[in-house]
């Protein structure tokens, strides 16, 4: 906007006047370069959302949709997280995780020490949060409609242990994964409760998604860290974070590259949230030796060999490849 010289007031709708008037003007000359500036970078043409929220987006790099997952929905979800809890449900590939300080004391925990289950696409009844209608039509806002659910997660945040682990540090996504383009990835992360500061609310740093991937690291945090709980590497504490409070059922979509983490949480409560990271099937795996991802392939690799004593580690291509579900129209390079 600023090439052209127009201060558009939030939510006015002009801009998105503009680009269509622009981008219906044969390119050539001036015209071309001043067209350039308007057009959409991390959203597609589509009719659900508003001007409003689709600026919020390009410019934010996460958009909050209230009251998206109905309550039923969650209580079928966490009825079902906790049958996995008592190993009443099981599924190939599911990854149960507890707490790091837990996971090395003495005491024999209990089914509550489970901090996050990873990986449950071959259980449908998690999985069928990654296809509901309702998201997918966001997902495919800024997807377009071959879509991949990639990465599927339930986080149960445990009360702190007085160590302070139960933090994410700062990080991106996107360090984890090995496909591009970043803006044809997203994340749908749904509250399962109220979640606010006093249980661990999901902080970001908005604008952040137009930067570059950072270096990632484990951070330096006396009372431990949970294994592949990078950070990036040189996070500033004084960033303008903005603390995303949400009800039940609230939704946020995020870029990959958006800094974001997630607090303590001070409550005597396990803080629930459920998420699917989704890509266009038209996104393409990359090799990241040589990148500031080849710490996180290291670490998978290893953690495959040991888990399925394979004589040789696998690539993050290979991680990736075998857990991605197309949830919407066609699986093609993905
Ligand atoms: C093939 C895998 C691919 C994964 C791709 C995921 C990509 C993620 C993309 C995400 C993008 C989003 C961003 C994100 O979400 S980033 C966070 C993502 N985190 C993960 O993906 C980790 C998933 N978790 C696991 O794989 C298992 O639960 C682990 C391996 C951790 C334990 O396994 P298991 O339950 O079978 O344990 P065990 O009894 O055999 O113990 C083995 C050793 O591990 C120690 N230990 C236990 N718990 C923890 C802990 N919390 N922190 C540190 N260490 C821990 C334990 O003390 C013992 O060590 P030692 O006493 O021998 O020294
Ligand atoms: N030293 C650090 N390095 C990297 N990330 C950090 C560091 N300290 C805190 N964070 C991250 O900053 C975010 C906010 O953490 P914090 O524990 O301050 O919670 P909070 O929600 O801000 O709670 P409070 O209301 O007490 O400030 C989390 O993502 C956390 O992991
Ligand atoms: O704490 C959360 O719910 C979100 C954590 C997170 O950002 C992640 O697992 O990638
Ligand atoms: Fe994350
Ligand atoms: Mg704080």
């Amino acid at each position: 906007m600023q090439a052209l010289g127009i201060n558009t007031p939030p939510g006015s709708g002009r801009l998105s006047i503009l680009q269509r008037h622009l981008t219906a003007v044969p390119v050539s000359g001036q015209v071309a370069t001043v067209s350039h500036p308007t057009s959409f970078q991390y959203t597609l043409d589509n009719d659900l959302l508003t001007t409003e929220q689709r600026h919020f987006y390009e410019e934010n790099g996460f958009l909050v949709v209230k009251n998206l997952v109905s309550d039923q929905d969650i209580d079928n979800f966490r009825s079902a997280f906790e049958k996995v809890c008592r190993k009443e449900l099981e599924a190939p590939g599911l990854v149960v995780m507890r707490d790091v300080v837990i996971a090395k004391s003495e005491f024999v925990p209990d089914q509550k020490a489970i901090t996050k289950i990873q990986d449950f696409q071959e259980l449908p009844e998690l999985f069928r949060y990654c296809s509901l209608p309702q998201i997918l039509r966001y997902v495919e806002c800024f997807l377009g409609p071959n879509i991949m659910a990639m990465h599927t997660m339930l986080i149960n945040k445990p009360p702190d242990a007085g160590k302070k682990t139960s933090r994410h540090p700062m990080h991106q996504d996107l360090h984890y994964f090995p496909f591009r383009p970043a803006e044809r990835i997203v994340c749908a992360w749904t509250a399962m409760e109220r979640i606010d500061r006093s249980n661990g609310c999901l902080v970001v740093i908005p604008g952040t998604h137009k930067g570059e991937l950072k270096q990632h690291d484990y951070p330096e945090w006396e009372g431990g860290v949970n294994k592949m709980y990078h950070g990036v590497r040189d996070f500033d504490p004084n960033s303008p974070r903005v603390h995303l409070v949400m009800e039940k059922g609230d939704t946020v979509f995020f870029h990959p590259v958006l800094l974001h983490g997630s607090g303590m949480n001070k409550t005597a409560g396990f803080r629930k949230a459920i998420s699917c990271h989704y890509a266009s099937s038209d996104c393409y795996y990359i090799d990241v030796k040589g990148t500031s991802q080849e710490n996180i392939e290291k670490e998978i690799s290893e953690l495959a060999r040991k888990r399925y004593g394979l004589e040789e580690g696998i690539t993050l291509k290979d991680a990736w490849f075998t857990r991605a579900r197309c949830v919407k129209g066609e699986r093609l390079n993905m």
